[in-house]
């Protein structure tokens, strides 16, 4: 990890006109601007085709700002806007690329750059490999400076296409000049994870199979589809959610604790926790995943319609909104210990929260006294709160021995008094001080496309029975199955 708190560099932004440039890089890197955190010898390189000029981009770059960021100080947005530049290209032209190369060259003697760039590719997925490529064979990769490509998901569809993507970016890129974007590592308590984990004696001697009973990672989501039907139908939740997030999660959950906290140990724990999963028992596979389609129903009171009736979705499609399984990691730490995974779109709310749920003590001297006795669980908030709640019984006030379960409450934004960054503002500014631990190693996203390959696999070939659950529910009715089986449920989302 570089120690340089606000380095100059030139940002090369692929996709400059598109939804995620709009609604998060460009207020992400306005924050760091006005913070101090992006030093003033930068520039932006804005790429795509609808625009004309730079004029016309900085005030796309204002309109971002003004609608989705958090200042209306029209000076100092004007002072950032100043420092973008445009060109109108056709990524898949090979000559603009030579131009680009002229503008980026005279940038970086204007700026005084050293050379550093970042190459950032906010675009479709088809195009990656192509302007990775382009970007060696033109020499805009010829720098005396650093050199990083940032690559937005999906990396891939499967693993083999994974993997041919990758090559195609290695031959531009090192490993350690890539940085892939998976935004839940820029979340708050996602990072704080391990700070729970590993600096907390109360905590760390009890993680483990002798202590913890299950743990459950929740994702809903109350949107649906929204206008992404020609790229998410052909993903489902299981690529969209599963592959990256759910399963970064489990891994930070999982891991042991690194020597250091460096960018490799982490990830080097991270990695064996993904080589220890149980492999997907095709044969059984019901047994252990859920998949889900949402019908009509009720958000937050309004009627909505179900996946098959949403724009370009076919209205036959098999395509699964709603993913739960049960993951199982053999070592020595886990083994014995679900981890219950649920993400779905449509859902009766937005929240993404873990419960670790503690195994109840061997005889509870309280149990027959007619007391309320709940199990023990940390209960990490993602979003939209953020903070951790921890349950615990205590005695119930007045005479007599009776118990009560009560919640010890953490919020970070209560305590810290501010909204907490954006994801998108943390990654930035990573990449550009040159730290690599909230990004996926190519390891992890391997692993994890060998792992989700498997299910796709089965449930492409067997026909599903959908639409399975109405829009406003909590998903399936089996995915309750899947813990009860094991003598479980899961854990209210709804905080009460
Ligand atoms: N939007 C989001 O919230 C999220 C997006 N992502 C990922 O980020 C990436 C971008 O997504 P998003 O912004 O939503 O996509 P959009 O479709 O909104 O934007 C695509 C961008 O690519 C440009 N573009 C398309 N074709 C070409 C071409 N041939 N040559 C040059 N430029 C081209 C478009 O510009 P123009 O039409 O002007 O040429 C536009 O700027 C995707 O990989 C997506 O999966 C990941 C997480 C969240
Ligand atoms: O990557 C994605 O994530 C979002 C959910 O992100 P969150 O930060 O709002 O939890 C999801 O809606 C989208 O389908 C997926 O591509």
């Amino acid at each position: 990890m570089k120690t340089v708190e606000s380095p100059s560099s030139l940002i090369l932004l692929f996709g400059a006109t598109g939804d995620l440039a709009k609604r998060k890089l460009y207020p992400s890197l306005y924050n760091l601007y006005i913070k101090g955190q992006l030093s003033d010898r930068f520039a932006v390189v804005g790429v795509a085709r609808r625009l004309k000029n730079d004029a016309e981009l900085r005030e796309w770059v204002k309109d971002s700002i003004l609608t989705y960021g958090e200042s209306e100080n029209e000076k100092d947005i004007n002072a950032f806007t100043s420092h973008f530049y445009y060109q109108s290209h056709d990524v898949t032209d090979s000559a603009s690329y030579k131009q680009l190369k002229t503008l980026v060259d005279r940038l970086d003697k204007e700026y005084e750059l050293g050379g550093n760039r970042i190459f950032y590719l906010a675009m479709s997925p088809e195009f990656f490999g192509t302007v990775a490529e382009h970007l060696k064979e033109d020499g805009l990769t010829d720098t005396n400076g650093f050199k990083r490509l940032v690559i937005e998901k999906p990396f891939g569809h499967d693993l083999q296409s994974a993997i041919k993507l990758n090559n195609q970016i290695r031959k531009a890129f090192d490993e350690d000049e890539i940085y892939r974007i998976d935004h839940y590592l820029g979340k708050e308590m996602v990072q704080n994870i391990e700070v729970i984990r590993f600096s907390n004696a109360i905590f760390e001697p009890l993680w483990n199979n002798r202590y913890i009973s299950n743990i459950q990672i929740t994702s809903s989501e109350t949107l649906g589809v929204e206008e992404r039907a020609n790229y998410y139908d052909k993903s489902g939740a299981i690529r969209d959610m599963v592959q990256n997030h759910m399963m970064q999660m489990v891994t930070l959950l999982a891991m042991e604790p690194p020597i250091k906290l460096t960018t490799d140990e982490i990830r080097s724990e991270k990695v064996k926790v993904l080589r220890a999963l149980r492999p997907v028992d095709k044969k059984n596979i019901h047994d252990y995943f859920v998949r889900g389609q949402y019908g009509k129903g009720q958000i937050n009171g309004k009627e909505v319609v179900g996946y098959r009736q949403e724009m370009n979705v076919p209205e036959d499609s098999n395509t699964e909104t709603y993913f739960a399984g049960k993951l199982l990691i053999d070592n020595f730490r886990w083994a014995g210990v679900p981890f219950y995974v649920r993400t779905g779109k449509r859902m009766a709310a937005k929240s993404t929260k873990i419960v670790i749920q503690f195994k109840d003590i061997p005889m509870n001297l309280y149990f027959k006294t007619g007391s309320n006795l709940k199990p023990n669980l940390l209960v990490i908030h993602i979003q939209p709160d953020e903070g951790i709640t921890l349950h615990l019984n205590v005695k119930k006030a007045g005479q007599g021995i009776v118990t009560t379960p009560i919640k010890l409450k953490y919020s970070t934004k209560g305590v810290d008094g501010m909204n907490t960054p954006e994801a998108y503002e943390k990654l930035l500014y990573d990449c550009l001080r040159g730290d690599a631990t909230n990004f996926t190693h190519w390891d992890e996203v391997a692993l994890s496309w060998q792992f989700v390959d498997e299910i796709s696999a089965v449930w492409e070939n067997e026909p599903a029975v959908f639409p399975n659950y109405p829009a406003g529910s909590m998903g399936p009715k089996e995915a309750d199955l899947l813990l009860e089986k094991d003598g479980f449920s899961w854990w209210s989302i709804i905080d009460e």
